[in-house]
């Protein structure tokens, strides 16, 4: 158990003299902190992008010590790797191309990298063929009608960032077309959007980098289930009238029945959480167009030439994860608050969960020793101004360090006049507040200690470019933080141990065995289920 020798807790719940002292220290040092370092201009302006560091509250000599160590472990020579499609994630013996996605065919690469990029630039050509038949409404289900609904099946990386950009770019939504999503195995995700469909203009789109993931699977075979029943067809037609594959197993989509035409493929050197650049994306191209689908990758791809190039004091990237990282290993920061002041970017904190605690959530290094500091912290949040009224509470007046990522949008997208500029108040009061909190000497209670830092991301529009621009940094975010705590970034083996034991559950739940070979916590928890059932069939 090194994580608790290493890393001892912060704070006990049962405070002592001792530690209400240190507290009170705490919050004296915190506002001198936030004192002194007011006013620390620090930002990027790229593409039309503010990047606001200065209420991260980083000292010159502070920021020169982090250049500097990025210098020394060598990441500018892990960059042009990344750039040129080097084999990062080591357990899996995979290359990490997902920069290939959103390459231009005609850039300068080595050649095993442009034929990567040439195959990802094949399969958006038919994705755009696929989309425009869609969109003139030639594409029929099995009874006839044109196509109008899209439901996509997927969990994780094969719905979280399709999910998250279909939802910013509402408003620039086909008329015709309606785009859902079904995530959960939990049979009510998927009962709530076939409410809102027709079976017979349906279209489920079955998002899977393995084509065996069990909740997309299961979901997948409702769905199919359901369509069988309400159109009174037999399967085989089913699968190959309403039914998209968007896989890096084309095999296994075809026995599953789905036309190799209706296949759309993606690559293991795409990992899944990076992988709505490629055919995951077809959900956003649907919804949208493949113009602004091609317009998402031209931000992503601003920022790959922003991360392959920039010196590191000015790489925005590069500023993210060695202040992130900084807040974790020398202030102890105990989370990341995501708070997106813009309704489209809702699911943001959603996506960044899984970007950042499923790649670098680690603590096993490349050489396969125990890292050597904390790594990715807890990831959280909620659009604002609605987390002000949940959360923030907290980061004012806890007793823990939290920083805030704030992404505003310059524009004014609202159809109702005033709350816009109500939105971007709240939003820059909030990280000026926590930044440098206010001294009431003779009300403690009303003290805010300040020194709670926080990054201020201003994005010009809520449009295509510029929301490929940010999660393009946040990835790159993510590998320089990996490199720099000489992590994979790129594997997810902690998920593998929960996935094995359910599968030992499942049969005795399902009463086809009469135990499993698990711990007792657990045999009394399934024995709970089974007694609960038993009551209510007796009833
Ligand atoms: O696309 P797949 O293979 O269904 O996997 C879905 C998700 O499951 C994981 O493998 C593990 O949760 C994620 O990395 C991935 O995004």
């Amino acid at each position: 158990m090194f994580h608790k020798d290493i890393f001892p807790p912060q704070n006990s719940p049962i405070l002592e003299s001792s530690q209400i002292e240190s507290g009170v220290k705490r919050i004296e040092k915190q506002s001198k902190e936030s004192m002194q370092s007011n006013n620390l201009d620090r930002h990027i302006f790229y593409a039309n992008t503010l990047f606001d560091f200065s209420n991260q509250l980083i000292s010159d000599s502070d920021f020169d010590q982090l250049i500097l160590k990025a210098r020394k472990t060598g990441l500018v020579d892990a960059i042009a790797q990344l750039k040129n499609g080097g084999i990062l994630n080591q357990t899996e013996h995979r290359k990490v191309l997902h920069t290939a996605l959103r390459a231009k065919p005609d850039n300068r690469f080595p050649e095993e990298m442009q034929q990567h990029i040439d195959e990802a630039s094949q399969v958006r050509v038919k994705m755009r063929r696929f989309v425009d038949e869609l969109h003139a409404g030639h594409i029929k289900g099995a009874t006839g009608k044109t196509i109008k609904y899209i439901v996509n099946i997927g969990v994780g990386g094969s719905n979280l960032g399709s999910r998250l950009v279909t939802q910013a770019l509402a408003r620039f939504r086909h008329p015709s077309i309606a785009v859902s999503y079904v995530a959960n195995i939990d049979a009510d995700d998927l009962y709530q959007v076939l409410q809102r469909v027709n079976p017979e203009e349906t279209m489920f789109l079955v998002t899977s980098k393995t084509f065996t993931t069990f909740e997309t699977m299961q979901n997948a075979i409702a769905a199919r289930g359901w369509l069988e029943k309400q159109l009174n067809l037999d399967s085989t037609i089913i699968l190959q009238h309403h039914f998209v594959g968007i896989t890096a197993e084309v095999n296994r989509a075809v026995a599953f029945g789905i036309d190799p035409e209706r296949t759309f493929e993606f690559w293991d050197w795409v990992g899944g959480r990076f992988s709505l650049w490629s055919a995951v994306g077809l959900p956003i191209a649907i919804a949208v167009g493949m113009d602004l689908f091609e317009e998402l990758l031209a931000g992503a791809r601003a920022m790959d030439e922003h991360f392959f190039s920039a010196p590191l004091e000015s790489n925005i990237p590069v500023l993210m994860g060695l202040i992130g990282a900084w807040n974790i290993e020398e202030n102890h920061a105990a989370g990341l608050s995501i708070a997106p002041y813009c309704h489209g970017l809702r699911s943001l904190p959603a996506y960044l969960q899984q970007l950042e605690m499923e790649s670098n959530g680690k603590g096993i290094d490349i050489y396969g020793q125990p890292t050597k500091t904390r790594t990715a912290q807890v990831v959280f949040g909620s659009v604002g101004s609605n987390g002000q009224h949940a959360y923030f509470q907290m980061l004012h007046q806890g007793t823990r360090q939290i920083p805030t990522d704030f992404i505003a949008v310059a524009e004014d997208l609202n159809i109702f006049e005033g709350h816009q500029d109500q939105l971007l108040a709240n939003c820059f009061a909030q990280s000026a507040a926590l930044a440098t909190g206010r001294i009431y000497p003779d009300e403690p209670h009303k003290t805010c200690a300040g020194g709670q830092r926080s990054t201020v991301i201003v994005l010009p529009q809520l449009n295509a470019f510029s929301v490929g621009l940010l999660l393009a940094a946040y990835e790159h975010k993510i590998f320089v933080q990996a490199h720099i705590w000489e992590i994979n970034a790129f594997d997810q083996w902690g998920v593998e141990l929960g996935k094995s034991i359910a599968h030992d559950i499942l049969p005795v739940l399902q009463g086809h065995s009469s135990n499993c070979e698990v711990d007792n916590e657990t045999q009394r928890l399934i024995k709970h289920i089974q007694f609960i059932r038993e009551n209510l069939k007796n009833r």
